[in-house]
């Protein structure tokens, strides 16, 4: 597909991050200024119906990751961590109108969920992006809280992604806009990953290390499997493959990180991918982990998330 793309310029362009002074987060739209509403359909919000500056002015970090469970529960860890006021029967769900996203907000943290793979995770952000541009935030860091299967490194470990990279190992994300292939850098916060990297070190139970991450379009053939509905390489291709991705510096593999990447960093916003590892793709490729082992590696970059974040509230103490 590159190869073909690649031959035609005229269908091809790019698009590059542009970081801004005082980090507002910005939309690069010009037609939404001439919209006497804003509809974000799929949250169940609105310009005219919602006070968004009122509910959301406030927000300076945004945490979001596939599943509405886990994001609910990430709300209501972080509340208790922060010693927030308030029970936790007040953190409701503020997309409930609408059943494809929920959204929590305690203190100055947003939590989100964004379903499985690019396509979720781009409607989503493209309506989070400007209901934090119309609520009018500022130096808002986003992070992605996810799964992922890992490659030669431990189950368990937490991923921290420097590059978000596509299937052919490239750091870029191709975005299709009419008939056009825009190619969009990948490019993440490099000073906040290792910020959280160093946060990393005051959690003693489980490996985190910095890697690059492949983002794939499907679980199954995308990744490499050999166990889904439809298989049409051997498992040498496969491993061949996985190996040529872990020569290449890939340690983990998920869904949403390049879109991610892209659009947060077009769009003012530091942006980092947190994810922690279900399985060595080296060794097998169905997870069949307990399902409480399975509860508490997700807790694992919820507990990396808190320790960041209290540190930026002040209200971190050094062990
Ligand atoms: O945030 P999650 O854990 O949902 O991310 C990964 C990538 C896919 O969305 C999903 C596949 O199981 O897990
Ligand atoms: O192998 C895995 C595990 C979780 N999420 C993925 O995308 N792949």
């Amino acid at each position: 597909m590159t190869s073909i793309l690649a031959d035609s310029s005229k269908s091809m362009r790019t698009d590059r991050n542009t970081y801004v002074g005082n980090r507002f987060v910005h939309v690069k739209n010009p037609h939404l200024d001439s919209m006497d509403e804003d509809i974000l359909y799929h949250l169940d919000l609105g310009t005219k119906t919602h006070n968004l500056p009122a509910m959301f002015g406030d927000v300076k970090f945004v945490c979001v990751g596939g599943s509405p469970n886990r994001m609910k529960a990430f709300a209501l860890f972080i509340h208790k961590e922060l010693d927030l006021e308030g029970n936790e029967e007040a953190i409701q769900d503020i997309c409930a109108g609408s059943d494809r996203y929920c959204m929590f907000k305690t203190g100055a943290v947003l939590s989100i969920s964004h379903g499985m793979g690019i396509p979720s995770i781009s409607i989503m952000l493209h309506e989070l992006i400007k209901l934090l541009y119309h609520a009018k935030c500022c130096d808002v860091t986003i992070i992605r809280i996810g799964t992922s299967g890992g490659i030669g490194i431990e189950p368990g470990s937490v991923v921290i992604t420097d590059t978000a990279v596509d299937s052919f190992f490239k750091p870029q994300f191709e975005q299709i806009i009419l008939d056009t292939v825009v190619t969009r850098s990948t490019e993440l916060d490099k000073e906040l990953a290792q910020e959280l990297f160093n946060c990393s070190k005051e959690i003693p139970g489980f490996p985190t290390l910095i890697g690059h991450t492949m983002c794939t379009y499907d679980f199954y053939e995308g990744q490499g499997r050999l166990d889904g509905a439809l298989c049409s390489f051997s498992n040498e291709k496969k491993l061949d493959y996985l190996q040529r991705a872990y020569e290449a510096g890939i340690r983990n593999i998920e869904m949403e990180s390049t879109v991610f990447a892209a659009m947060c960093g077009l769009c003012g916003l530091r942006a980092a991918v947190v994810c922690v590892t279900l399985l060595n793709r080296l060794e097998c490729d169905q997870i069949n982990l307990p399902h409480e082992v399975l509860l508490e590696y997700q807790q694992r970059p919820q507990h990396l998330i808190s320790i960041f974040i209290k540190k930026h509230l002040g209200q971190h103490r050094l062990k």
